[in-house]
């Protein structure tokens, strides 16, 4: 059976993804969380000329070296109430409403003060310290684009844009089901023929930093029933999507895709041109995502990057879905490639003002203390020819 690209097998997932209902929340809540529609500033902002210092709204000088009369205060949250005459100034304080009449706002370090009366030896160009009424934004345009995830300068604008309440993407219900006979959960392992189930936990991170939500639907033995109704449970219970970690080689025990098959799945793509993850599984359950992640703990992972978190974010309505790829200089050399894309496991570091990128020692797909090591993954194109340390390569950030 011939191989899919990373690339096709990337396509054909992500193509016409449904993205989730919509919901509102508080702003406190929308923190992380990725916009359903376009936000409209509901206000302008500055909503008048305020000041952008602390000292004296003037205009413009009548004379060199003139004395103005101080007539008056304008201070944040209140207004001035009248405009000012030629020859006069008001106080003013960062913040506050720049009266008419007034076309520059002079700092107070620079005044010379006496009783009612100040001048200025050098008084400020016109439009000095004056912040204009809507160059921050204004009323009527968007402000945020459908699918921004919420971080904290776009919460402070949608705040400042006068939103209370935002409508943000439910987040994606992803069912996580382990499979193995030899399996038991974290803190469990006694025997020797028993291996820890660490790559719920690991891949329910990588959904949280996607902005989904992970379900742990736990362990099921390498039994066809028994996966069956797993993955029934976990259709019943909602999810938009269903992971079935391991058992998707072709192994005498390996029930992933036939109990995927036995629920009606529509069959996707089964193996991938990539290293590691090769057995890489996809299918539809009707709208239900169906995907059997190889067990490998690192080839878990390395796909869970790959496309599980991008289908996350596809469902999320995110405009960036798939990793970046960036370059770095390698500090040691690559064999040539073969027909699989290579994601090896490597560390990112910042050497002279240039990133430098250094393969970890050992490549194998059951190592997990190597991914840990591991921040970045030198992405080798298939068929790449050798490289040398100093060539540049693309990497993608873990
Ligand atoms: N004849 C072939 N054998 C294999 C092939 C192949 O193409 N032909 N592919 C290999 C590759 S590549 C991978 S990757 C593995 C993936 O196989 P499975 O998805 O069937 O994974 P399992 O056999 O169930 O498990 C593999 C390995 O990973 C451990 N494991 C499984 N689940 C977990 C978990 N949740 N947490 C931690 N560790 C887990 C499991 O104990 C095994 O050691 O197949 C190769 N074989
Ligand atoms: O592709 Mo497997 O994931 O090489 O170990």
């Amino acid at each position: 059976m011939a191989l899919m690209s990373v690339d096709d097998a990337q396509a054909a997932l992500l193509a016409g993804v449904a993205p989730t209902e919509t919901e509102w929340l508080d702003l406190a809540a929308a923190g992380g969380r990725t916009l359903a529609a376009d936000i409209v500033a509901l206000r302008t902002q500055p909503p008048a000329d305020l000041s952008a210092m602390d000292g004296y709204a003037l205009g413009a000088p009548v004379a060199s070296d003139v004395w103005y009369a101080v007539v008056g205060e304008s201070a944040a949250g209140h207004g001035f109430g009248r405009p000012l005459g030629p020859g006069e100034a008001a106080r003013i304080f960062t913040g506050a409403p720049v009266p008419d009449g007034a076309d520059r706002v002079a700092i107070q370090e620079d005044a010379e003060r006496q009783g009612d009366r100040v001048r200025f030896a050098d008084p400020p160009p016109a439009g000095s310290n004056i912040r204009r009424r809507g160059i921050d934004f204004t009323e009527g345009k968007t402000g945020l684009a459908a699918g921004t995830r919420l971080g904290f300068g776009a919460l402070g604008l949608a705040a400042a844009m006068n939103h209370a309440r935002l409508p943000v993407r439910r987040r994606p219900r992803v069912a996580l089901i382990a499979s193995g006979d030899e399996l038991v959960a974290p803190g469990a392992a006694s025997l020797p023929h028993q291996i820890v189930a660490s790559s719920t936990v690991a891949l329910a991170q990588l959904i949280h930093d996607a902005g989904g939500e992970a379900v742990d639907l736990g362990i099921a033995p390498d039994d066809l029933s028994a996966l069956r109704s797993h993955i029934r449970g976990a259709v019943t219970g909602g999810a938009d999507i269903v992971v079935v970690i391991g058992g998707v080689s072709v192994g005498d025990h390996d029930h992933t895709r036939p109990a995927f098959a036995a629920e009606g799945m529509e069959p996707g793509f089964w193996k991938i041109a990539m290293r590691p993850g090769k057995p890489l599984m996809h299918g539809r359950l009707g709208r239900v995502h169906a995907l059997g992640l190889p067990g490998n703990p690192v080839s878990t992972l390395i796909t869970g990057l790959l496309f599980l978190a991008p289908l996350v974010r596809a469902m999320l309505g995110r405009a960036d879905v798939l990793p970046d790829h960036e370059t770095a200089v390698l500090t040691a050399p690559l064999r040539a490639n073969d027909m699989r894309r290579d994601f090896l496991r490597a560390r990112l570091a910042v050497e002279a003002g240039r990133l430098t990128v250094t393969p970890v020692a050992r490549q194998d797909s059951s190592l997990l203390s190597m991914l840990a090591q591991a921040n970045a993954l030198i992405v080798r194109r298939e068929f790449a020819p050798a490289a040398d340390a100093g060539e540049e390569v693309a990497v993608v950030r873990v």
